[in-house]
């Protein structure tokens, strides 16, 4: 999942937008660490700076001054990326930019999952060239041709929530997405599933007495953090465009299909200061940890729970639904393992031998409370099983005599194909196993996932009153899918993976001019002229931190 976020302040003399899209990337941090990027509108002009690695890195370079003088402007949208599709190459972090029509720029969270379709189609019939294997690039294309068959020099809001239509007619998968149009506003909207998460919240403007900031974003901790308030979750297939006059336009651009947010978002991906859908991340993972109580009651006899002598969260998800757990169980509850706050989640990092060696680096065990004891370690989730199976190890050379392992959610034992680079089956640790078979791959005395009815559950049990949401995308545990899934879309995935585990560099030059309309690289403090546009590598240039200077 990438976070995504998108601001029109009030004040249309405000040029300090790109002070607060920065500071939001920092609450989306968790979903997404490989990329991120901002991009404001001033005048008529574009300005974006983007790179690899975290917010903090990518805009390390500036203090708040020079922030200011390098991304002026009164409204804007940004990004913090972690691919699931094309390559984790610079020139595919976001926001996207095409020049024609009109300079569009988008942040996208989610998965395309018909992208042969769409190159097809913006090949043969839009003839739109797309210069990479982002599904991005193809969405924000699909948008481009729609509204340039508009045929018309200056479009109204009507025609943007028009062709966006396009957008929903053809590109299957999820997506909520923040956009922006040169010099007219900023766009939010969400699958017809509503899959992945997008909320709106606005506040009083800071500089303009009786007018009104607005705000999108991913996660509602990044609003509320911000200052906004009233916020409310864009639902399936609806979108909203803030316009630079101050106005704002809700429309239901298609029927929705369904109402089902990915339960993984409660699961994992999300903070637990959130609120997603109506349903709060930390209820519904309290909620996990009282059915997963329940679970285990029924799994062990009581003579075996009673013999748990603590139980242990896999920091730092798992926390919460620990607790609950614990006391649910009546056992002592421990945070035994360190978590190293300098090191970043490492299920998202990219690669294998990575994600292993992060993980001591990350979690170390407080030796005495694992001494002689029969433990029980509680995770959010078992993907790979590289987690459960250096933490049981970690735990025995501790000294513990028995390690149960408990997971929050079921068997993981399909591909994810909405916006979560999980992997492919074969490398599930529970695909194709049985849970006795998962408990002796990761050496655990005993094993327990959650059902799936009772996850499900826990997240709707966590649910206000302004809840609309009854189900879940839940492919990923059941195998079944919320869209349809085009013939040859996992082989497709599974391809993508291996090409990219080879593939360390990117697919295309990163000084080539990027083909989204001549959006030029050039190297920090560099104007966008001359070497760039030629394709030729200036001394200074950095692969990590790029300066796209649309308008100059
Ligand atoms: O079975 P695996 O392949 O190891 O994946 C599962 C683990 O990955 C996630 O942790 P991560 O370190 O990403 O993040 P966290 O610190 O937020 O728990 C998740 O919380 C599990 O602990
Ligand atoms: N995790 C995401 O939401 C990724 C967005 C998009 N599919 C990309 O790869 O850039
Ligand atoms: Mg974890």
């Amino acid at each position: 999942m990438c976070g995504v976020t998108g601001l029109m302040l009030g004040d249309p003399e405000a040029t300090t937008a790109a002070i607060e899209l920065h500071e939001s990337l920092f609450y989306l941090q968790h979903a997404s660490q490989d990329a991120a990027g901002i991009s404001v509108c001033n005048g008529g002009r574009v300005y974006q700076r983007k790179g690899l690695g975290m917010a903090q890195k990518v805009f390390s370079e500036f203090d708040g001054l020079a922030l200011l003088e390098q991304l002026p402007g009164a409204f804007g949208i940004a990004h913090v990326r972690y691919p699931t599709a094309g390559t984790s190459s610079a020139s595919e972090a976001q926001p996207l930019y095409v020049n024609s029509p009109f300079g569009l720029s988008i942040s996208v969270n989610g998965n395309l999952i018909n992208p042969d379709y769409l190159r097809e189609f913006l090949d043969v019939e839009a003839r739109r060239h797309v210069n990479s294997d982002s599904d991005s690039e193809l969405l924000l294309n699909v948008f481009a041709h729609a509204l340039n068959e508009l045929g018309k020099a200056r479009v109204n809001v009507d025609d943007i929530f028009t062709s966006l239509r396009e957008v929903y007619a053809k590109c299957t998968g999820a997506y909520a997405c923040t956009a922006m149009v040169t010099g007219f506003g900023i766009l939010g909207f969400r699958d017809a599933n509503g899959i992945r998460p997008l909320c709106f919240g606005s506040r009083p403007s800071q500089t303009l007495p009786g007018a009104k900031d607005y705000f999108l974003a991913s996660e509602s901790v990044a609003l509320r953090q911000l200052g906004f308030t009233d916020i409310v979750d864009i639902k399936p297939g609806q979108a909203v465009f803030c316009q630079k006059n101050g106005t704002v336009h809700f429309r239901q651009i298609v029927e929705p299909r369904s109402y089902t947010p990915d339960v993984f978002e409660y699961v994992y991906l999300a903070r637990p200061d959130s609120c997603i859908d109506g349903i709060s991340v930390h209820r519904s993972r309290q909620n996990m940890g009282v059915k997963l109580a329940k679970k285990m009651r029924e799994v062990l006899t009581a003579k075996e729970i009673e013999e748990i002598d603590v139980v242990i969260p896999v920091p730092e998800t798992s926390n919460t639904a620990a607790a609950t757990l614990a006391s649910c169980l009546d056992r002592p509850y421990s945070n035994a393992f360190v978590k190293n706050r300098y090191v970043f989640r490492t299920f998202i990092l990219p690669g294998q031998e990575a994600r292993k060696k992060g993980i001591r680096r990350k979690l170390s065990p407080i030796e005495s409370e694992f001494n002689g004891k029969a433990i029980c370690i509680v995770d959010d989730s078992i993907v790979r099983g590289n987690t459960s199976r250096e933490i049981v190890q970690m735990a025995r050379e501790a000294g513990a005599t028995r390690v149960y392992v408990v997971s929050c959610s079921p068997e993981i034992m399909n591909q994810h194909i909405y916006g979560i680079d999980l992997a492919d089956p074969d490398e599930l640790v529970a695909y194709n196993r049985t849970t006795e078979e998962v408990a002796e791959n990761i050496q655990a005395d005993k094993v327990i996932f959650q059902s799936l009815q009772d996850l499900k559950d826990a997240c709707t049990e966590a649910a206000d009153d302004t809840n609309d949401v009854k189900e879940f995308e839940v492919g990923v545990f059941s195998g079944k899918y919320i869209t349809e899934v085009p013939d040859g879309y996992f082989e497709h995935i599974s391809q993508l993976r291996g090409k990219n585990k080879k593939r360390k560099t990117p697919n295309c030059s990163e000084a080539m001019i990027i083909a989204n309309g001549g959006v030029v690289n050039v190297a920090p403090g560099q104007q966008a002229a001359g070497d760039a546009r030629n394709g030729v590598k200036s001394p200074s240039y950095r692969e990590d931190i790029n300066i796209y200077n649309i308008a100059s």
